[in-house]
């Protein structure tokens, strides 16, 4: 298609999976609105699927199971690439950009991978590469961050990023529901992954936060370049742990630019990481449950934002994909291009172990003399600062809460190695960060 032209764009979708069968239902109902919109009849042109007797809701004149065709013909300007994955996908998405086709992606996994080729193939051939569903669902974010925000300079993003996760802690922390219980709940209503490890292993979160980072810092950083812990490892034990102090547990992805040493912008570093925390029930992130996703954006001039809503889902991800369908048409009938790939800062990234944490420590220990004087040795002689100890129980229940001051995570970490070698010290039962404000 000629730039500025208005003869139809044509569009192929790949996959009609849980968020490809709302793209297509959505496409089909909506067509006539969708067209007065873009200002070109925005025609459904093929659907790519594996197994077409799968999808009697869709026309079968447009079903192929042949997705390579779709991404090579010339006729379709636009490809939504809805199967998820890395291979085939990559060569897929590249064929079409090579050619100069737009391309609208929910891909998060092979955003954070092969961002910049992606990027390159867009640059080279004039196309646009558009991915709002890739990064909280529904919830514009990604946009606001490359377009909006595009004028100010981003301190922090911060939030929760994966559905399935905050439902299974969610479910966990209010109805005791169990770990496999609440997981297989979050499968049968479409928010996890296929493979659920993507989801509880903090890959898919790691994945959206080097999606973040990378458009908030103007730098290239990977889904490698991302500390990641999931929730497998949330206990019932850290859920109590936490209750008692007033807090929850929440996986959070965290984004900062974390100032220098000169603190001269061009000298601070990124620090991109995915983990559980315990932060306070008062705390506004602490209040989003389910599925649901909330993020924070703080930026130097703009302040505190805060964007909310359903993270993940059929419906709600096709609302985000059919957004940058239209932007991606109305690109194309105007003869102009979206944002582009903006890397220049190309920061350094902070590695997890110089960045500043709190811990929340429980210790079984023996219930004797001299043995908070080891323990408190134990933080000391790591240069740990202690913010709060409290022991609970006598004899064989004998436990010590601690929490600590801020300090390097590495210095945090062997320090509960230290502890875990003590005698006096039966079991570290529980381990996790702590969040107090929005900081
Ligand atoms: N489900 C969500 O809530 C959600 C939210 C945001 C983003 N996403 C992303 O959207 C993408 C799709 O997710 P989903 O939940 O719809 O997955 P899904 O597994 O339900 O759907 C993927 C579909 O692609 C099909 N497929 C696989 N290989 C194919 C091929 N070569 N040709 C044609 N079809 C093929 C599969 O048969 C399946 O029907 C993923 O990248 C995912 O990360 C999903
Ligand atoms: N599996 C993802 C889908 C949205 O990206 C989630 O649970 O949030
Ligand atoms: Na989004």
């Amino acid at each position: 298609m000629s730039a500025g032209s208005t003869r139809a764009v044509r569009v192929g979708v790949l996959g009609a999976g849980v968020v490809g069968s709302q793209v297509v239902r959505l496409l089909i109902e909506q067509a006539d609105e969708l067209t007065a919109r873009v200002g070109a009849t925005l025609e459904l042109a093929a659907v790519a699927v594996r197994r077409p007797e799968r999808h009697a809701d869709i026309p079968a004149a447009l079903l192929t199971t042949d997705a390579a065709a779709v991404v090579a013909d010339p006729e379709i300007d636009v490809v939504v690439e809805v199967i998820g994955g890395i291979e085939p996908t990559k060569d897929l998405l590249l064929t079409a950009l090579n050619r100069g086709a737009g391309v609208v992606t929910a891909n998060k996994a092979l955003l954070a991978e092969h961002g910049p080729q992606l990027y390159q193939a867009a640059d080279a051939a004039g196309a646009d590469l558009y991915y709002e569903a890739a990064v909280a669902g529904a919830i514009p974010l990604i946009r606001p961050l490359r377009e909006s925000l595009a004028g100010d300079r981003i301190q922090r993003i911060m939030g929760i990023v994966n559905g399935t996760t905050n439902f299974i802690l969610s479910a966990m922390v209010e109805s005791g529901m169990g770990y496999q219980e609440a997981l297989a709940e979050a499968t049968r209503l479409g928010y996890a992954e296929a493979d659920p490890t993507a989801d509880v292993d903090g890959f898919d979160a790691a994945a959206k936060a080097a999606i973040l980072a990378s458009i908030g810092f103007h730098t290239r950083v990977g889904a490698s370049d991302v500390y990641r812990e999931g929730i497998a490892a949330v206990s019932a034990a850290d859920i109590a742990a936490a209750r008692e102090i007033g807090c929850t547990v929440k996986l959070l992805a965290i984004c900062e630019r974390v100032p220098g040493p000169d603190g001269s912008p061009g000298g601070d570093a990124v620090s991109a990481r995915v983990h559980p925390v315990m932060m306070p029930t008062s705390h506004p992130l602490a209040t989003v449950d389910g599925a649901y996703n909330a993020v924070y954006v703080e930026a130097e001039a703009a302040g505190r934002l805060m964007f909310y809503g359903p993270g993940a889902g059929g419906a709600p991800t096709a609302s985000a994909v059919l957004g940058d369908l239209v932007a991606v048409a109305r690109n194309r009938v105007a003869g102009g291009r979206g944002p582009r790939e903006s890397s220049y800062a190309a920061l350094p990234i902070l590695p997890m172990g110089d960045v500043l944490a709190k811990y929340h420590i429980s210790l079984d220990v023996d219930d004797k003399a001299g043995v908070l004087a080891a323990v408190a040795t134990a933080f000391a002689d790591a240069g740990v600062s202690i913010s709060t100890v409290r022991q609970e129980g006598r004899g064989d229940d004998a436990r010590l809460v601690v929490v600590t001051h801020s300090a390097p995570d590495a210095a945090l970490a062997s320090t509960v190695r230290r502890l875990a070698d003590l005698d006096s010290v039966r079991a570290v039962t529980s381990v996790m960060r702590v969040t107090g404000d929005m900081r």
